[in-house]
């Protein structure tokens, strides 16, 4: 049974520190540069605290005061400040934004090619929507938190922290006064920051259903036109965007709400100032200087106060995000690759054997119960039975697509989970039922699994295919660009590109999921008489419903129901019937 871990787990708020404790990993590297970038940051907030301290000397002194004479160094140090403080802040700006892209695209690489680790089944019961918005959305959230919002916060805490003392000693006071309000906002915040988290969570999870949808349906514009289905679909479309709308309406409006916190700590803060401070001002215990330099402080405050508590919002998506790209992390990768065994040329001409192989998808349905079998080297072999007897799931097996519950697959008596996956990927190919095309050339199609092919060999491989005469007919011949999957060819010329593909690859094992189905007889004979020269020391294993396609193979296996009820060579198989 396939073991590996589905996303279905319970919705559950972790702190944001410990969601975030695994992009610790990834910031390790770059430790040394994230510290100066932060201390860059600082310097650039100290230096941008120092203004308003002029302004108080300027009213106080120059123009209070009467002491003209500082007028002009006063003028000329704000100026050399400005120009520090944007040079530093453009400066950081450039390394803050390289880093943390570096260390995204990392983390986007790293989640591709787990993806390509865990099991296949994932795939199946996974919507690809909502593992491209994965990919795609959340990761782009990961993005802004990193390049965005934890450096505006960390900005927001220093100005905050640094206004706090200015204000404190400018006149602790009315400081003290501007705080009373502080703890009841930072309640009212909290408690609306778990509704905020399952808001942004289903918005995230309604987006991915979109994106689902409209991957499915584009992909079957063609089913869809032909059955009228148009209308239908565009309905689904909008139920599904209406449902977003509501999510998306309740996290803005309860967003709004924690985000008024802050506009209402401003409102007591220009009573505290203006009421307390200009009263202050009038009984002569305040300078008109220290209460412009304490007003334009605690401006100072507010902007990054609001900021910090605005910011709830934007982490909660966050938080969100890397909750949903973690879900994929956290499965665990269904394969051990450390296997490295590498057969010698002696060895591969041995025999494959599948020893009372297992399997099941999930654990309700059992596919292959015991089934053993000798797959001769050289020889083919044809695999037969009913619909949905296991054939396909055999030869996934057999390419170690997945690994058997139970029994062994041995070739040259080693177990399959023993060999370089490496090796083996160039030893073993399949081609499918299911065509799988990109959208690129002819050329880079046939040359997927073998990019250093050069265009002989290419040439050659589609000859044996039988399609390269289609492929030179084409105005651009080989670098005729093939549509999504292939959608601008037949389904014949399709699989014709994947018998070429696979005959590139000269593999030693080649195994042939009604790989000519879409064939018609003459092409088919034409392709197995080339494939008989080609493949002559080769093993083949071919799954078919045609009788013709497998009158020639040297060995039959009957697979039904209850499992193999025949396997030996062909002959005696037409004796008994
Ligand atoms: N990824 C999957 N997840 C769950 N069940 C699956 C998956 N792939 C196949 N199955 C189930 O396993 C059974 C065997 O499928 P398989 O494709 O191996 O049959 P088959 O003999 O090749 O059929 P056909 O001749 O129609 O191609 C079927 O009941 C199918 O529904």
């Amino acid at each position: 049974m396939d073991t590996c871990a589905t996303l279905e787990k319970p919705e559950q708020e972790k702190p944001f520190f410990s969601q975030i404790r695994y992009l610790g990993a990834y910031l390790a590297p770059h430790k040394q540069v994230l510290i100066f970038s932060l201390f860059l940051s600082t310097i650039s907030t100290v230096l941008g605290m120092v203004q308003p301290y002029f302004a108080k000397i300027l009213i106080d002194r120059v123009f209070l005061g009467n002491q003209p004479q500082f007028l002009f160094s006063i003028l000329a140090a704000l100026i050399a400040l400005l120009i520090i403080s944007f040079g530093i802040r453009v400066g950081n700006g450039y390394i803050y934004t390289r880093y943390s892209a570096k260390i995204l695209f990392l983390m986007r690489e790293d989640l591709f090619d787990h993806l390509q680790k865990i099991s296949l089944t994932f795939f199946s019961k996974k919507k690809l929507g909502d593992i491209y918005s994965r990919i795609a959305s959340d990761m782009a959230d990961i993005q802004a938190l990193v390049t965005d919002i934890l450096p505006r916060y960390v900005f927001d805490f220093l100005t905050c922290l640094i206004s706090g003392v200015i204000l404190f000693s400018l006149n602790w006071k009315m400081a003290l006064m501007s705080l009373v309000f502080l703890p009841f906002a930072v309640i009212i915040v909290q408690k609306l920051k778990p509704r905020l988290f399952s808001l942004s969570n289903d918005v995230a999870k309604s987006n991915a259903d979109i994106a689902h949808f409209l991957f499915e349906s584009l992909s079957n514009t063609a089913v869809i036109r032909a059955f009228g289905a148009e209308k239908t679909e565009s309905d689904k479309l909008k139920d599904k965007q209406s449902a977003v709308l509501t999510f998306l309406l309740k996290y803005q409006v309860l967003g709004a709400v924690s985000g008024s916190v802050s506009t209402a700590f401003g409102i007591v803060n220009s009573l505290i100032v203006f009421g307390y401070g200009g009263w202050q001002v009038l009984e002569g215990q305040l300078t008109v200087g220290s209460l412009v330099a304490f007003s334009v402080y605690q401006g100072r405050v507010f902007g990054p106060l609001q900021g910090l508590l605005d910011g709830v919002l934007s982490l909660q998506k966050s938080k969100v995000a890397i909750k949903r790209v973690r879900e994929i992390l956290d499965i665990p990768p269904c394969f051990d690759d450390t296997g490295d065994t590498i057969l010698t040329k002696a060895q591969m001409k041995q025999d494959i054997c599948v020893n009372g192989v297992g399997f099941s998808y999930d654990k309700n349905t059992r596919i292959l119960n015991n089934t053993s079998f000798t797959l001769p080297s050289g020889k083919t072999t044809a695999l037969v039975g009913p619909s949905g007897v296991g054939k396909t799931t055999l030869c996934h097996l057999l390419l170690r697509l997945f690994n058997p519950d139970a029994g062994t697959i041995t070739w040259a008596g080693q177990d399959f989970k023993t060999f370089d996956k490496t090796w083996f990927r160039k030893q073993v190919a399949m081609v499918s039922q299911e065509t799988f095309l990109f959208h690129a050339s002819i050329l880079e199609n046939i040359r997927f699994f073998k990019p250093e092919a050069s265009q002989e060999e290419i040439e050659k491989a589609a000859e044996a295919a039988q399609i390269d005469d289609f492929i030179q007919s084409l105005p651009r011949g080989y670098d005729t660009l093939i549509g999504d999957r292939g959608t601008r060819l037949s389904g014949g010329q399709k699989q014709r590109l994947s018998i070429a593909r696979a005959i590139l690859l000269n593999p030693k094992v080649l195994i042939m999921d009604e790989a000519t189905a879409f064939l018609d007889v003459k092409v088919e004979n034409q392709i197995k008489q080339t494939l008989k020269e080609l493949m002559k020391d080769k093993t083949i294993l071919l799954v078919s419903h045609r009788a013709s396609s497998i009158e020639n193979a040297h060995k039959i296996i009957i697979l039904d129901e209850n499992g193999i009820s025949y396997q030996g060579p062909a002959k005696e198989l037409t004796h008994e019937s």
